[in-house]
C-alpha cells in the first residue's frame, strides 16, 4: 500500500515546534496516528543547526563523517545533502520535511526532489511548507497550521492578497539617518582577478567584480558556488582576502585598514545573525543596536537616536510594538526588522544574505519590496543573495557564479 503522505501548510505567524513534537513525541493529532510506534526524523535547518553545535561541542564529525571538510565550514546546500544522507542511513519510517528546498539552488531542488519521488514509495513523507510553489506533487493530503491548530483542508489557496498588501505596505518616505558617511568615490568595492582555493579545491576563479554606490545588485550561483566566500571577502571575515587586489570603500585590502574600518560601511543580514538574537531584545532596541553594531545595546539611547528607531518602526509599521520582545515577532516580521536594523545607519553597502529563506508566500513578498523601495529611495548598495527567484525583486544588475572545473567564474548579466 501507498504511504500515507501529507503536506502541512504554515504562516509564519505560528511557531512550528509545538506541531514538531507532536508529530515525533505525541501525543498525535487526528488524522496522524497512522505514526504511532513509528521511528521518524525531522529534515530542517534547525536539525543542521543542532548537529553542528554537537560536532563543534565534542569535536566529533557525525554528519560530515564520509566528507574531509567540517560541517561548518561547507555550504549551506552541502549541509543540507549531508544532513539527508545522514537521515536515510537511519532507516526511519517517516520524515517530516520542514521546508526542504530553502537554501537550494534550482539544480539541487531538481536532484533532492527525483530522490523523494524514489523515496515516497516506502517511506512516509510529511511536508511542512510555507511556500506554496513548493508543494510535492505526489501529496493528496493537506492540513493548516493555524494558532497552534492542526486544520485538515481540501484545496491548497494561494494568498492572491499578498501582491497588492505588499504594494501598499510601507507608504513612507525611508528614515534620513543623522550620521553621514562622508565618501566622495564612485567605487565601493572592487575585485581584479581575485581566486580563492581552500587546500587543493579552488571555489573562485579570477572574479573581477565593481560595486558602486547606489547599485542594486543581486549574487545568483549554484549551491557551493562561493557567493558566502565572496562575500566574506567583503566584510573582513575571511583571512584569504589578503594578498589579493581587492578595493574595499577606497582602501587597497592590506592597506592597514580593520575590520572595523570595513564593517562600519556595511549593514548586513544572514540567517545566522537572526538567530544570535535569542534575548529579551525590545524591538526599540534591536534598531538602536544597528547604529552601534552590536547584538544588544550596552548603553543607553539618546533621544536621537530614539526617534529615528521610531521612524523606522512607523515605516514598518510596528509603531506600537516598540517595546515589544523580537522573539516575540512572526519569523516574517522579524526579517522585516532586521532588514531596517542593517539599514538604519544608511551603510554604503547593505548585504542581504538569504533575507527570505523560511518565510512564507506573504513574509517573503513583503521583504523583496522592502528591498526594492531601499535600493530606490536611497544611495546604499545593496547585494542580495538568494536562491530563489525572488517575483518582483528588482536588481539593477546580476552576478551569477558559474562553476567551473577550476572554481567559479563570474558572470555578469545587466
Ligand atoms: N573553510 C573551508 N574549508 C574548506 N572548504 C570550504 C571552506 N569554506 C567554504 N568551503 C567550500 O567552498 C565552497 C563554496 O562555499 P560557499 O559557502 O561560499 O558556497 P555558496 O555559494 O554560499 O553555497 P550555498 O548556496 O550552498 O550556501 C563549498 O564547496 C564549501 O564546501
Amino acid at each position: 500500500m501507498k504511504p500515507n503522505h501529507w503536506a502541512i501548510f504554515t504562516e509564519n505567524s505560528t511557531p512550528l515546534s509545538g506541531l514538531l513534537d507532536q508529530l515525533l513525541n505525541g501525543p498525535l493529532p487526528e488524522n496522524f496516528k497512522f505514526l504511532q510506534e513509528k521511528k521518524g526524523a525531522l529534515f530542517s535547518t534547525s536539525e543542521i543547526q543542532k548537529w553542528m553545535e554537537e560536532e563543534r561541542k565534542h569535536d566529533r564529525k557525525i554528519l560530515s563523517r564520509n566528507h574531509s571538510q567540517s560541517l561548518q565550514s561547507m555550504s549551506s546546500g552541502e549541509r543540507k545533502k549531508a544532513l539527508f544522507s545522514y537521515i536515510l542511513s537511519q532507516q526511519p519510517n517517516f520524515i517530516i520535511l520542514n521546508n526542504p528546498f530553502d537554501n537550494l539552488d534550482p539544480s539541487a531542488r531538481d536532484e533532492f526532489l527525483s530522490k523523494i519521488k524514489e523515496l515516497q514509495e516506502s517511506t512516509i513523507l510529511i511536508q511542512i511548507l510555507s511556500r506554496k510553489a513548493d508543494l510535492l506533487p505526489f501529496i493528496e493530503k493537506y492540513a493548516s497550521w493555524e494558532g497552534q491548530k492542526l486544520k485538515i483542508i481540501s484545496e491548497v489557496h494561494e494568498n492572491t492578497n499578498a501582491d497588492k498588501e505588499a504594494k501598499e505596505y510601507f507608504p513612507g518616505n525611508l528614515p534620513a539617518s543623522a550620521q553621514k558617511h562622508i565618501y566622495n568615490l564612485d567605487t565601493l568595492v572592487e575585485f581584479n582577478n581575485v581566486s580563492v582555493a581552500f587546500r587543493d579545491k579552488v571555489v573562485l576563479q579570477k572574479i573581477s567584480w565593481k560595486i558602486s554606490v547606489g547599485d542594486f545588485w543581486e549574487l545568483r550561483g549554484a549551491n557551493g558556488s562561493g557567493k558566502t566566500t565572496l562575500l566574506s571577502l567583503i566584510t573582513g571575515d575571511s583571512p584569504k582576502a589578503y594578498g589579493q587586489d581587492i578595493l574595499l570603500f577606497g582602501q587597497k585590502k592590506g592597506s592597514g585598514e580593520s575590520v572595523w574600518d570595513i564593517k562600519k560601511n556595511i549593514g548586513y543580514i544572514t540567517p545566522a545573525l537572526t538567530d544570535s538574537f535569542r534575548g529579551y531584545h525590545t524591538l526599540e532596541h534591536m534598531l538602536i543596536s544597528g547604529l552601534v553594531d552590536s547584538i544588544g545595546l550596552y548603553t543607553r539611547p539618546t533621544e536621537q537616536q530614539k526617534s529615528l528607531a521610531k521612524a523606522w518602526l512607523s515605516l514598518l509599521g510596528l509603531e506600537d510594538h516598540k517595546d515589544k520582545y523580537f522573539h516575540e515577532l512572526s519569523k516574517g516580521r522579524q526579517r522585516l526588522v532586521m532588514c531596517a536594523r542593517a539599514m538604519i545607519k544608511q551603510p554604503l553597502l547593505l548585504i542581504l544574505d538569504e533575507p527570505t529563506a523560511d518565510l512564507d508566500d506573504r513574509a517573503a513578498k513583503l521583504v523583496v519590496h522592502l528591498v526594492n523601495k531601499l535600493g530606490s529611495e536611497s544611495n546604499t548598495a545593496i547585494v542580495f543573495v538568494s536562491h530563489r527567484m525572488e517575483p518582483g525583486l528588482k536588481p539593477s544588475s546580476i552576478m551569477e557564479l558559474v562553476p567551473t572545473k577550476k572554481g567559479s567564474i563570474g558572470n555578469i548579466l545587466s
